[in-house]
C-alpha cells in the first residue's frame, strides 16, 4: 500500500472521522490522496488557526482523534496556538504537516517556508505534542504511525506527523492495529483500597470530575461510581455536562473564583477530595490549586495517582475507576447540596440586553426546541455559558485562548451532524469569525450569537479606565448575507427572543445574531471572577 493511503486508513482505524486542512505545495501530494481515496472527508478552511480549532473540537465531541492537515512552515507554524490549547486541555489532535522531500532537503540552500533549520518546525512542535514522527523511511513508517496514534489515544494529547512530499507514494507495509497498553491492575486495586480507606475516614469527602473522564469516554462508569459512593460530586468547567442526565449526586460545576459559593465550599473545604481526571492549574476556569488542600486530596491524572507524600506511577484512569467500582460503598457524611437551577423566562421588552438575558433566552429556546451543542469562545460569552443548561460544550476553559468559538462550532457540526449554537465576543469574532464563509460549501448552519459590547470587555472588567480596550462597531450582522447566511442586529430583549426563534426556524442557513450589549454589562460569573480576583490580588502581601 502507498504511505499516504496507509496513513489515512490508520487514522480511520484509530478513530478519526474527518480531516480539516489547508494545502500548500509541500502537502499537495497528500491532499490529492485524501480527496481521491475518500477514506476520510476533507474540510478545507480559510486560516490555519481555524483548521486547528475545528479539528480539535471534532476530536473532543467524539472522544476520538481530531485531524488537522497543513503545509510545512507557514501553514504548520500558523497553527501552533490551537495545538497548544489541545495539549493544555488534553485533546487528542493529530497534526499532519507536509515537508520538503529528501532531494530538495539535500540541496544545501534555504527552502521557502524554512525557518532556521529544516527541523525547526519539528522542534517547535515537540513543545506542544506528546509524540512526534517523521515518515522518511518506508521500512519504519507503519510502526511509527502506530506508535504516534497510540500515544494520541492513550495520553489524550496532540501528536505531530511530518510527511515529506516525496514519501506519499512510497510502498509500505500494513500499519499495526491499535493495541491498548496493558494497565497495571494490581496497582490499580491497591490504589483503590487506599482511596476507599481515606474516603471512609474523612468528615467531608467529595468527588471532583475533570476533563479526562470525558476524553477517555468514562462518563457512564464514573456516574455509576458516584452513585455507589453517594458523595457530593462536582465537575470542573471542562467536564461540564457529564452526569447531567444521570441520578448521580451532582452538585454542579466547580468554577473556582467564578463559581457558586456552596459548590466552592464543598470542593475547597473537603478533607478528602478525590479528583478524577482534573487539570490542576492557576485560578482561571480550572481548579484553583492554591485552594485545594493537597495534603488530603487524591489526584488521578495523566496515568498517575498522587497522594500527599506518595503516588502510583502507572495507573490509568480506566483501570482505577474499574477497581473503585468493584469495592465502592456509600461514604457520604452530609446531605448533598442541591444542584443550582438555571435561569429561564426571558423578558421580551424594550430594555437593552445583558448577558444574563442571553442565558435565559437560550434556556427557553432549548426548552421549546431541544438542546444544541455549544461552542463558546473566550470572553464573557464563556462565563454566560455557565448559566445555560447542561449540553455538550467545547470551549477553551483552561488554556483560555480567543479564536475557537466559530471554527470549533463548525467542527462540532462536521463531526456530529447536529446544528450548533456558537457564542463569541466581538473581539474573538474579529479573529476567526470569517470561517463562516465556508458554511455554504460544507452545508454548515450554526446559530452564532455575537456578544457585541464594542470592547475587549473581559479586559475592561479589570481595567475600566482604559481606552485601548474599546473596539469599533463592526456591524457583523450586515456581513452575514455576503457570506451566505442571515444576519440580525439586536438591541432589545424583545428583538433577541424574536431573532433566536427566527434563526432556529431557518435550518437552511447560518445565522449571525449580533447582540449589542452595553459596555458596563457583564455576566454574574465574570463579575464574581473579576471581583474575587481583585480582592485576592489586593490582599496578597507586597
Ligand atoms: C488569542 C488571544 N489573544 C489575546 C487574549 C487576551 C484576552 C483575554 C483573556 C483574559 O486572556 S479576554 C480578551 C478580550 C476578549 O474580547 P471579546 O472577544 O470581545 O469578548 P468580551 O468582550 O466578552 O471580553 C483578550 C484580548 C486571549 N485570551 N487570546
Amino acid at each position: 500500500m502507498k504511505l499516504g493511503h496507509a496513513l489515512l486508513q490508520a487514522l480511520k482505524a484509530y478513530g478519526a472521522s474527518e480531516i480539516f486542512g489547508i494545502p500548500g505545495d509541500f502537502a499537495l501530494p497528500f491532499f490529492k490522496v485524501i480527496e481521491q481515496s475518500n477514506v476520510l472527508p476533507l474540510h478545507c478552511l480559510s486560516h490555519e488557526p481555524g483548521v486547528g480549532f475545528a479539528a480539535d473540537a471534532a476530536g473532543r465531541y467524539n472522544s476520538k482523534l481530531g485531524v488537522a492537515a497543513v503545509t510545512y512552515g507557514a501553514g504548520a507554524l500558523n497553527m501552533v496556538n490551537p495545538v497548544a490549547m489541545a495539549y493544555a486541555e488534553k485533546s487528542p489532535l493529530v497534526v499532519i504537516s507536509g515537508a520538503p522531500g529528501a532531494r530538495e532537503a539535500g540541496l544545501g540552500m534555504g527552502l521557502h517556508h524554512q525557518v532556521k533549520r529544516l527541523d525547526s518546525q519539528r522542534l517547535v512542535y515537540n513543545e506542544v505534542t506528546c509524540a512526534q514522527a517523521i515518515l522518511n523511511d518506508p521500512a519504519t513508517a507503519p510502526a511509527e504511525i502506530a506508535r504516534v496514534l497510540t500515544a494520541a489515544r492513550e495520553r489524550s494529547r496532540p501528536v505531530y506527523i511530518e510527511l515529506p512530499r516525496d514519501m506519499v507514494d512510497a510502498e509500505v507495509g500494513e500499519v499495526p492495529a491499535y493495541a491498548e497498553t496493558p494497565p497495571d491492575i494490581e496497582a490499580a486495586q491497591a490504589c483503590a483500597q487506599e482511596i476507599m480507606t481515606r474516603l471512609k475516614a474523612a468528615e467531608r469527602p467529595a468527588l471532583l470530575l475533570g476533563v479526562e473522564v470525558r476524553r477517555y469516554g468514562l462518563e457512564d462508569k464514573v456516574a455509576a461510581l458516584s452513585r455507589r459512593l453517594a458523595l457530593p460530586t462536582a465537575t470542573t468547567f471542562m467536564a461540564r455536562g457529564i452526569l447531567a442526565d444521570s441520578d448521580a449526586p451532582l452538585i454542579g460545576t466547580y468554577l473556582g473564583l467564578a463559581g457558586e459559593p456552596e459548590i466552592r465550599r464543598a470542593v475547597e473545604r473537603s478533607d478528602a477530595l478525590l479528583m478524577l481526571g482534573v487539570i490542576l492549574c492557576d485560578t482561571n476556569f480550572g481548579v484553583s490549586k492554591r485552594q485545594i488542600d493537597q495534603r488530603s486530596a487524591i489526584h488521578a491524572f495523566d496515568r498517575e495517582v498522587r497522594f500527599a507524600y506518595h503516588n502510583y506511577p502507572d495507573v490509568s484512569l480506566h483501570a482505577l475507576i474499574d477497581a473503585l467500582i468493584a469495592i465502592a460503598e456509600p461514604v457520604a457524611k452530609a446531605p448533598t447540596p442541591a444542584t443550582p437551577d438555571y435561569p429561564r423566562g426571558a423578558s421580551s421588552d424594550g430594555n437593552p440586553v445583558a448577558p444574563s438575558d442571553i442565558a435565559r433566552a437560550v434556556n427557553d429556546l432549548f426548552d421549546r426546541h431541544g438542546r444544541m451543542p455549544i461552542s463558546a469562545d473566550m470572553g464573557d460569552c464563556l462565563f454566560t455559558a455557565m448559566d445555560i443548561v447542561y449540553t455538550e460544550l467545547v470551549a477553551p476553559g483552561y488554556y483560555a485562548t480567543m479564536g475557537p468559538g466559530v471554527p470549533a462550532g463548525l467542527g462540532l457540526q462536521a463531526a456530529s451532524g447536529r446544528r450548533p449554537l456558537i457564542m463569541v465576543g466581538d473581539g474573538a469574532f474579529q479573529m476567526t469569525g470569517w470561517e463562516l464563509g465556508n458554511c455554504v460549501h460544507n452545508g454548515w448552519t450554526p446559530i452564532v450569537l455575537v456578544f457585541n459590547n464594542c470592547a475587549w470587555g473581559m479586559l475592561k472588567a479589570f481595567q475600566s479606565d482604559t481606552r485601548y480596550n474599546d473596539l469599533a462597531d463592526w456591524h457583523f450582522a450586515d456581513m452575514a448575507p455576503s457570506l451566505g447566511g442571515r444576519g440580525h442586529r439586536v438591541t432589545t430583549r424583545a428583538e433577541l427572543v424574536a431573532a433566536l426563534e427566527e434563526a432556529h426556524g431557518d435550518a437552511g442557513h447560518f445565522h449571525i445574531v449580533e447582540i449589542m450589549i452595553p459596555r458596563d454589562e457583564i455576566s454574574r460569573a465574570l463579575d464574581r471572577f473579576t471581583s474575587t480576583l481583585k480582592e485576592k490580588t489586593a490582599a496578597r502581601p507586597a
